[in-house]
């Protein structure tokens, strides 16, 4: 299993090694394999598989199974691609994402979304665990992202590296308002129908990419510079979705408060992370079903 693992997580580490063929074949692979064609493309984050246990009529994906496909290593991601019906809304959902630290390259990791793309979906919506920068912040909140500071980016690493390909999206291109700010407001309200207003932020995340979690003296530069959450995922997801004309939707369960101050006992780890992510299932299960919901009946208009 071992020497299965490292030799999918090999490649190169730019966006060369998933080359347009390649990715049409997967997206063929699993078109091939399921009747249902979703507009809407789902990110599970850490914690936060059990939304695809909503699904129903699946059609499911083993990463193992899928040509080309990266596997899931880090627990509470189980790796696996499901089809299926959320709310009555065709989506695909990936239970499990890739990171940086696994050993793969952002462009790996980042792959899936093209694939959405190429089998049809013209939404994302990522979900992330991640820490609370912000103090007035709770464990539990729900942060919508408003916007992301791409640090491994200022460090000139991109999931886009290397050369582009047209035919996905541009060389050049911006990224104001990128989480479409339609949605969050649609998202404010659908919180107040359920009830949990009291719960959702909006604000800005940033990926690092561990594994470690942050020093307290990297926490307080990063509130500084107006980061509210910290992660190790989305921000790449998010690139790569914009780059191919995506709409995008991204949120993060506050499953932790990083550690701000010397005299604080450092309290998370991944297996809380997740635990914070179980919790809050069945209120997120909620959410994303009508956050889908509008996506499809607004599209119908
Ligand atoms: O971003 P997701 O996949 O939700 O996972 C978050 O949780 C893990 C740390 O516990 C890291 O992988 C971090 O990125
Ligand atoms: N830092 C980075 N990534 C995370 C955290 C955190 O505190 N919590 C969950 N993912």
């Amino acid at each position: 299993m071992a020497a299965f693992i490292e030799s999918k997580q090999s490649g190169g580490g730019s966006s060369r090694m998933y080359t347009y063929d390649t990715l049409q074949e997967i997206a063929t692979y699993l078109l091939e394999r399921t009747e249902l064609r979703p507009k809407v493309g789902i990110i599970c984050g850490s914690g936060l598989g059990t939304l695809a246990e909503q699904l129903t009529d699946v059609d499911s994906f083993d990463y193992e199974t899928i040509p080309h496909f990266p596997v899931s290593t880090v627990a509470g991601h189980v790796g696996r691609l499901v089809f299926g019906y959320l709310a009555g809304v065709p989506v695909m959902c990936m239970q499990g994402r890739f990171h940086h630290y696994e050993g793969y390259p952002l462009a790996k990791c980042a792959m899936p979304v093209r694939v959405m793309h190429l089998i049809g979906c013209t939404h994302l919506i990522a979900t992330n665990a991640a820490g609370g920068a912000n103090p007035k912040y709770r464990v539990g909140d729900i942060m919508l992202i408003k916007d992301h500071i791409n640090l491994m980016g200022f460090a000139g690493n991109n999931p886009l590296q290397g050369p582009n390909d047209e035919r996905f999206g541009p060389r050049f291109f911006g990224m104001a308002n990128t989480y479409d700010p339609k949605l969050n407001q649609q998202a404010k309200v659908i919180a107040r129908q359920i009830g949990i207003e009291n719960e959702l932020r909006e604000g800005v995340y940033t990926c690092l990419g561990g594994p470690n979690f942050e020093t307290v003296a990297e926490v307080k530069m990063l509130s500084m510079l107006g980061v509210d959450a910290i992660g190790m995922s989305t921000v790449h997801e998010i690139i790569t979705a914009r780059h191919c004309g995506m709409t995008c939707f991204a949120f993060s369960l506050i499953t932790n408060m990083c550690t701000m101050s010397y005299e604080e006992e450092e309290e998370h780890c991944h297996d809380s992370i997740v635990g914070v992510g179980k919790n809050r299932e069945k209120t997120l299960g909620e959410f994303v079903s009508r956050i889908v919901k509008h996506i499809h009946y607004e599209a119908k208009k």
